[in-house]
């Protein structure tokens, strides 16, 4: 499966008392990877609505991604994105088998891209490019590095950090292959304009 398109990532303060239908509606535009980002320590609630992700991308025919927590995508047959400090990817890929998704952050550094290449990783994220409301201490990463990555890398580049519908399109001329956003996606003020956003980003890609 070629990994191009939208990537849209769940945030649970923001989807607060709109989860399921936020994300329907973003599904409804058309995504290529969905990740679930939940940063609490809700165990019970990660779980339940890790589930309720499962069904939504099987009708939906997405690929679901949990972030941080590879033991969950084991447990729920589904892919995995982890940083720097979310534990090593090798035995991930162990766990999750070779047909998983396994995303790594690679914040602005090709060492760490090539590392995670030979490590098994599915894609590498870049970021961030620029300022996000939901990480603004992330470091901050620029299209000339994109570049390079296009030129040293074989895998999909994924990018991420303060994404919208207004400063994307240079991103996917300088190689990006995946758009990840939170809030250029699900800070909208209706399900309708989710799906609107979705299908524009989707846009930049078949133009590009
Ligand atoms: C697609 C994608 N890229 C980067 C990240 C950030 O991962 P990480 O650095 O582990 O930070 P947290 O998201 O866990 O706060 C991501 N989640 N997804
Ligand atoms: C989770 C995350 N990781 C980043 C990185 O640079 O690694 S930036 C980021 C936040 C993405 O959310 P938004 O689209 O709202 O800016
Ligand atoms: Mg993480």
């Amino acid at each position: 499966m070629k990994l191009r398109g939208l990537y849209a990532i769940t945030d649970s303060q923001l989807l607060a008392g709109k989860f399921l239908p936020y994300v329907e509606a973003a599904l409804d535009g058309g995504v290529t990877l969905l990740q679930y980002r939940d940063k609490s320590q809700d165990e019970a609630r990660r779980l339940r609505e890790a589930e309720a992700l499962v069904e939504l991308c099987s009708r939906y025919k997405t690929r679901l991604i949990v972030n941080d927590d590879a033991e969950l995508a084991a447990r729920l047959g589904v892919g995995v994105h982890l940083g720097q400090t979310d534990g090593p990817l090798t035995p991930a890929r162990t766990l999750l088998g070779r047909e998983a998704i396994i995303g790594s952050t690679c914040h602005a550094q090709l060492e760490l891209a090539e590392q995670a290449a030979r490590e098994g990783a599915s894609y590498v994220a870049f970021g961030r490019f620029f300022n996000s409301v939901t990480k603004p201490g992330a470091p901050a990463a620029d299209t000339a590095l994109l570049e390079q990555a296009r030129a040293r890398l074989k895998l999909p580049i994924c990018v991420i950090g303060g994404i919208t519908l207004d400063n994307a399109a240079p991103l996917v001329a300088h190689g990006a292959d995946l758009l990840a956003v939170i809030h250029g996606l699900f800070g909208a003020d209706s399900t309708q304009e989710v799906t609107r956003r979705a299908r524009a980003f989707n846009a930049l890609f078949a133009s590009a």
